[in-house]
């Protein structure tokens, strides 16, 4: 399929996998941060994990990566157990993840962060690459081929020769969404993708997570605090509160919840 940038995407809707969470529990040393947690991303759909601080979502979203590893409970994606795995098998599955701090190479041009992106999907040996054997420099180029396609969708084009260092924040955060993009993923997590934006970055980083699931068709994940982002992008939200899932449905229904509404006055009263 083809977006309006022109971006195709490798894989079909119908072949994007459901991740399913199941009953996960996380306990660090006394601290129980998941508490038998379930809930389903359907494929090609947008669904949040919202939730005052300390609830549990960045954990969730470790788990999910592989960073973290469950003290019990299964995520399943389509036919795969993730809860064993590392995180670069989990990537490898076609998990890709933006973080809430960025975390790009500050002195490296857009193209080639873009191009670390894509590691997992090169298939010439690091050899070959190093002694730019035939089959590797038509590689190379292939993947920088696909890396301006992707620049172009997240209007980046301009800038792929500018270091990362030298871009405002919202600019970089962009950045960082292209290069999950350049895994190819199935899956997308976005950590709090518009933490530290300002109003008119925030409309734009929303209007790009659309426009990544309305052409590519990919499932997004997102953990994010800016609840009017939530309730405009979100086809489905999970509310956390101390570990537990509280709440799980259309975010309408949701935020008219008393449970969500009082877990977010409680946090309010106590800071
Ligand atoms: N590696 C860790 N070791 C010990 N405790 C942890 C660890 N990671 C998270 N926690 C604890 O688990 C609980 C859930 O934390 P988590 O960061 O998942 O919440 P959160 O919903 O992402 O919060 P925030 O919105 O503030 O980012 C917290 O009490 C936190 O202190």
């Amino acid at each position: 399929m083809t977006g309006e940038s022109g971006v195709t995407s490798t894989y079909q809707p119908g072949g994007m996998p459901r991740l399913e969470v199941r009953d996960v529990t996380v306990r660090f040393a006394g601290l129980t941060a998941l508490d038998g947690v379930s809930f389903t991303v359907e494929p090609g759909t947008v669904h949040a994990v919202i939730g005052p601080n300390g609830a549990g979502k960045s954990t969730c979203f470790n788990v999910l990566s592989g960073v973290y590893r469950a003290t019990s409970g299964s995520v399943r994606l389509g036919g795969a157990e993730l809860t064993t795995l590392r995180p670069h098998e989990v990537a490898a599955l076609g998990v890709a993840r933006t973080f809430q701090n960025i975390a790009l190479s500050p002195r490296l041009p857009v193209r080639d962060n873009l191009l670390l992106g894509r590691h997992r999907l090169t298939r010439s040996g690091f050899v070959a690459a190093g002694l730019r054997l035939p089959r590797a420099r038509r590689e190379e180029r292939t993947h920088e081929a696909r890396v301006a396609e992707i620049a172009a969708f997240v209007g980046l084009a301009d800038l792929l020769g500018t270091p990362v260092g030298l871009l405002p924040y919202g600019v970089r955060k962009r950045v960082e969404l292209a290069r999950a993009l350049a895994m190819e993923p199935r899956l997308l997590l976005l950590d709090e993708p518009v933490a530290g934006m300002n109003s008119g970055e925030r409309v734009e980083m929303a209007d790009l997570i659309v426009s990544v699931r309305e052409s590519l068709g990919i499932s997004i994940l997102l953990v994010e605090h800016d609840m009017g982002m939530v309730m405009r992008l979100a086809d489905r939200v999970t509310v956390l509160d101390f570990g537990r899932r509280i709440a799980d449905g259309p975010p309408a229904e949701v935020q008219n919840d008393p449970k969500v509404i009082g877990a977010y006055l409680g946090t309010e009263e106590g800071s």
